[in-house]
């Protein structure tokens, strides 16, 4: 199982809402996955303010205010923290890579789960819908957000384990199914001087995914690639920030389903996690076919 929901919101009077609907259609896939889950939002102006970068990490060691000071101090202006347990924010004006890396020096042993300029990760272990009231995702605004509920295939229930897998500026990839050459193309990429941060099948994807964007490539190609490359299962929602795309592999036996209007694009493993959304009754609803590739721009 897994459960996936995601919102690109394209009417901005939705905006204020975004984290209200996306908590409502989480807590329809709980079932599809009720020990771990994760979030990302694109556009909240109190997680990732206009004009700064946002960091987002796990096993931070130290309180975040603690860690801000130290990197105010590192990176002469002022960073932000938040503690958002077991995820910690950071946010400055400064650029997201220099922030990540200086997070990286300072806490060593703490995992950076996401870092751009308008992006925020939230993960963690436990019940999707206290989890993201323990995080405030239901006051979140933005125009983008992703989120998944987790029955682990591939590696063990932890936060670190959660989807969505950030591993790119702004991007983030969740996925329901496993993949299952996984492994050799992961010792590929690590030759090719990739690094890993988890066993999880799931990071391969994303890392895949995030050299081809890295190196010029096109979300829609980059997804042809991967459908190139990767056996096994999968419906996979991927985002940048400025786009909203779905893949599923060859098979399809993991479920998905899309609804379309003129005032947003959502995507779901089962419509029951569309069904509250305003004017669904009007919308273009299909299930997207195999190995084809389906993008939205902002
Ligand atoms: N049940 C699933 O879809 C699991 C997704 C992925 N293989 C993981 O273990 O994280």
């Amino acid at each position: 199982m897994c459960g996936i929901v995601g919102l690109h919101l394209r009417e901005p009077s939705l905006y204020p809402q975004l984290g209200a609907l996306l908590t409502d259609m989480l807590a329809q896939m709980c079932d599809r996955g009720p020990d771990s889950a994760g979030m990302a939002i694109y556009g909240d102006r109190t997680w990732s303010p206009e004009g700064e970068s946002t960091v987002s990490l796990l096993d931070c060691p130290i309180p975040a205010a603690d860690l801000a000071a130290t990197l105010s101090s590192t990176l002469d202006t002022t960073i932000t923290g938040l503690d958002l347990d077991p995820t910690t924010i950071l946010h400055g004006v400064v650029g997201a890579e220099d922030l990540a890396a200086a997070v990286r020096s300072v806490v060593p042993t703490a995992r950076v789960i996401g870092f751009g300029n308008d992006l925020t990760v939230l993960k963690g272990v436990g019940n999707p819908v206290d989890l993201a009231n323990r995080f405030g995702l239901p006051a979140a605004t933005g125009w983008q957000g992703v989120a998944h509920t987790r029955m682990a295939t591939e590696s063990a229930v932890t936060a670190e384990g959660s989807h969505p897998f950030s591993v790119g500026p702004d991007e983030c990839l969740v996925h329901n199914g496993s993949f299952s050459n996984h492994m050799s193309i992961k010792h590929q990429l690590e030759r090719d001087g990739v690094v890993f941060d988890s066993a999880n099948d799931t990071e391969v994807g994303a890392r895949f995914v995030a050299k081809q964007l890295a190196e010029g490539v096109d979300l829609e190609k980059a997804l042809l690639m991967l459908n190139e490359t990767f056996d096994g299962f999968y419906t996979l929602l991927v985002s940048t920030v400025d786009s909203f795309a779905v893949v599923r592999d060859a098979i399809s036996c993991k479920p998905a389903v899309i609804a379309e209007t003129d005032q947003w694009v959502a995507m779901a493993s089962e419509y029951r996690a569309l069904a509250n959304l305003p004017g669904v009754e009007n919308a273009r609803i299909f299930e997207p076919e195999p190995e084809e590739v389906y993008v939205w721009h902002r």
